[in-house]
């Protein structure tokens, strides 16, 4: 049986990433700080997935276990050694630091003179996610280790589209999906590219599905989260029953799929039946996401990269309309959640420096005039 190590084993890392290698026949060892997870999956070596659908089908994962990296770091350097692939699904924010241990591992391999070639994929949302991790692993190599990194090891850039919601559940490892899935990981930058997975789609260029998915899924659900915070909404499926939420989401699909058409050539229709796909999704009554969920991380969702920034910046570099994109963007800046470290930061920034400081300095922009217009 192949080996996998896959780091973050929450809603996605369980719910899908698991689902998917488990399918494909390998044993997984997932690394989390989470304590309760990391000992359930060690005591049971075996987790149920349930379709959030009619019928509710049952997925079984076996073969699994835990490690804690907080409490075993050599345990995870030694795994990646004999591993076969490296998955994450952390957070774009935490890769930096799980980024030593794929350091430390990569020179066991190296140690042990592996020259089997081996495939780090992060499952982020996030452009170019595993080539970011690659640089912050690189950080943690010198010489000969990085020679050997330089020909042994790739880190593929990849997408990931489920919807998972947070888990509120007795058992600890229950995880309810949607039915739907993607995963797509580019080709061109794999070091293995003999090992492929069954359900998964490799291309030769990665950017137009990353593009796609996090232009549309993501801007779209964070369009529907913050529109539905704004109205006094708790949950992505009542938020969206609002004719108001409903309409700014296709105000900002309209927009986002006007820049994606016009940069990468997709077909309209085709286009257009993707939307209404991701819509229905976002209505599916079987799944009640929270919206601090959707929501969570507001200053990462307004980096210059990311789901808002990103295509506003190209919105307006081709003339195309970006105003419904704007507004949501406004709305972000009122995101409050108490549990959410990053809005309570930037509630404290909005509250002690000038607006068009912290638009500038959230979002890396030089439009902060339209942006303060809109917040203001
Ligand atoms: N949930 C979804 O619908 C979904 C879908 C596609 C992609 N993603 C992406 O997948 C990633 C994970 O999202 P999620 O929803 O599964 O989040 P999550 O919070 O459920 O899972 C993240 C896991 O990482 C663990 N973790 C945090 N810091 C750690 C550290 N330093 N070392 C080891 N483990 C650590 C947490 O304990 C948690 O179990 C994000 O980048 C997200 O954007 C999520
Ligand atoms: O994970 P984030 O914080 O980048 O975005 C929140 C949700 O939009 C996201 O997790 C979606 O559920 C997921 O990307 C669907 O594939």
């Amino acid at each position: 049986m192949r080996k996998a190590v896959h780091f973050g084993a929450g809603n996605i890392g369980r719910g899908f990433i698991g689902e998917t290698l488990a399918a494909n026949d390998f044993a997984i060892d997932f690394v989390d700080v989470n304590e309760t997870i990391i000992d359930a999956l060690n005591q049971r070596g075996e987790y149920t997935i349930e379709l959030a659908a009619d019928g509710q089908e049952k997925i079984h994962v076996a073969n699994v276990d835990g490690i804690n990296n907080g409490k075993d770091p050599e345990k995870v350097a030694q795994a990646i050694k004999d591993t076969d692939l490296v998955t994450t699904a952390i957070g774009p924010k935490i890769l930096q630091f799980i980024a030593p241990l794929i350091a430390d591992g990569i020179k066991l391999r190296q140690a042990a003179g592996k020259t089997q070639t081996l495939d780090v994929i992060a499952c982020e949302n996030m452009i170019g996610g595993s080539q970011h991790l690659k640089e912050e692993v690189y950080k943690h190599l010198e010489g000969e280790a990085k020679d050997f990194a330089d020909q042994y090891i790739g880190f593929p850039n990849a997408a990931v589209d489920r919807i998972v919601p947070l888990q509120k559940h007795d058992d600890p490892l229950f995880v309810s999906v949607e039915p739907f899935k993607e995963w797509v990981v580019d080709e061109s930058q794999m070091a293995n590219p003999d090992l492929k997975l069954e359900g998964v789609h490799y291309a030769s260029d990665l950017e137009p599905f990353i593009e796609r998915k996090l232009f549309s899924v993501n801007t779209g659900h964070a369009t529907v989260a913050y529109t539905g915070q704004t109205l006094g909404y708790k949950t992505i499926d009542e938020a969206i029953q609002d004719e108001k939420v409903l309409n700014q989401l296709k105000r900002v699909l309209k927009e986002t799929g006007d820049l994606l058409i016009a940069k990468w050539g997709f077909d309209r229709a085709e286009h257009e039946a993707y939307q209404a796909k991701i819509i229905s999704r976002f209505q599916n009554a079987y799944i009640s996401d929270d919206i601090a969920r959707v929501g969570r991380t507001p200053i990462r969702k307004l980096g210059y990269n990311e789901r808002f920034i990103r295509p506003i910046r190209e919105a307006k570099g081709l003339g195309l309309s970006y105003q419904a994109l704007l507004e949501t963007v406004g709305m972000i800046f009122k995101f409050d959640q108490p549990e959410d470290e990053e809005s309570q930061k930037l509630q404290a920034m909005l509250k002690e420096q000038p607006l068009a400081d912290v638009v500038k300095e959230v979002t890396g922009l030089t439009l902060v005039d339209e942006i303060t217009k809109v917040v203001g």
